[in-house]
């Protein structure tokens, strides 16, 4: 399930630094030639693909971006220093237009791909530029130009990596809502999320993650039963399933087995994602029943289920760890 994450930013490189006015000043040289050197320029504002980035998210908190000015000028014709380039990481996939006119003004597909985004301005001119043959003392110098500004706006397409199911009235909305910023709808009757809802996890290097909320599914769904069968399409693509199961269900293994053989009637590899077994709403059940049904679920699908609370929020720091240690993520 793809979805479109963008951000608007503003970048200004650099002001070159100004050229001075300078004379030579040495002993028995009464009258020294003029030696204001050059500015240094502005520094360049760089957008760099970065293959640990996956979202837009930092962009959301901060949205303007400066290099350094470039320094002025010095005596004995000695140039100033000019300000080191500005770099922006973004997610590999990145497109980058200009605001005003939508013209797009590249794409940073591969990591490490650049895209110089705005220029530094060059330095001005000292006054030993200026000698000649009837000016031996020339006062003239230039300032340094002002750098490139611009206001991008950055796209980038989302790929959910951790796509949930299970039965309607699962909890799965819950779930994503209690997880990220994502506020679906969220009721005590099945079919309540009729569209995926994503929302963007923040993994622990800081970072993001996509999940999707996918409607309910329910028996016939590859079939086209329910509101399954279309969205199961959109967890084609996801590395990782958190498949939901009530723990308040009077028949927690026929529920299980009901979501599982929709996706192998599904077909498309989905029987063989890498799935984690998540029992949510725990407090319906008393202890008792609880190890019941994590022994039932672990003997079927060979590791026990996790066993989280979505609505009272536990459970859930270690079905994180869980996920970004399927995925890879430290
Ligand atoms: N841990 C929990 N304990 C008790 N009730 C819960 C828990 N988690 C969710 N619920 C309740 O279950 C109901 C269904 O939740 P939710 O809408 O998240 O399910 P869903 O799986 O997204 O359903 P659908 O497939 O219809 O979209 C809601 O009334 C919600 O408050
Ligand atoms: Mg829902």
């Amino acid at each position: 399930m793809q979805f479109i994450d963008q951000a608007r930013i503003a970048v200004r490189a650099g002001r070159g630094g100004d050229g001075i006015v300078a004379f030579r000043r040495e002993k028995y040289v009464p009258a020294g030639g003029p030696s204001g050197g050059d500015g240094g320029r502005g520094g360049d504002v760089l957008l760099v693909a970065d293959a640990n980035l996956q979202t837009l998210l930092d962009f959301k908190y901060r949205r303007l971006f400066a290099a350094d000015d470039g320094r002025r000028g010095g005596p004995n014709r000695s140039t100033g220093a000019s300000a080191s380039t500005l770099t922006i990481r973004v997610p590999c996939g990145t497109e980058v237009r200009d605001c005003r006119t939508g013209i797009l003004l590249g794409d940073l597909t591969n990591a490490g791909e650049e895209l110089l985004v705005a220029a530094g301005g060059r330095g001005g001119l000292g006054n030993a530029h200026y000698l000649s043959n009837r000016n031996r003392a020339p006062e003239k110098f230039t300032e340094g130009k002002e750098g490139e500004e611009w206001l991008l706006q950055l796209e980038l397409k989302l790929l959910a990596e951790v796509g949930i199911i299970g039965l309607p009235n699962a909890g799965k909305s819950t779930l994503i809502a209690v997880l990220s910023a994502a506020r679906p709808k969220i009721a005590d009757y099945p079919f309540t999320t009729l569209v995926p809802n994503l929302g963007v996890v923040r993994r622990p290097s800081g970072d993001g993650t996509v999940f999707a909320d996918i409607p309910g599914l329910i028996a016939g769904a590859a079939r086209g039963a329910g509101l399954g069968h279309d969205f199961l399409r959109h967890i084609e693509r996801t590395r990782l399933l958190l498949h939901l199961v009530d723990a308040g269900a009077e028949d927690v293994m026929a529920d299980l087995r009901v979501v599982e053989e929709e996706l192998a009637a599904y077909g498309h590899g989905l029987s063989d994602r890498p799935r984690l077994v998540v029992l949510n709403k725990m407090e319906l059940c008393d202890a008792a029943g609880l190890e019941e049904r994590v022994a039932a679920i672990g003997a079927h699908v060979g590791e026990p289920p996790l066993v989280i609370s979505a609505a009272a929020s536990q459970g859930l720091d270690v079905l994180l760890a869980a996920v970004w240690a399927q995925l890879g993520i430290a």
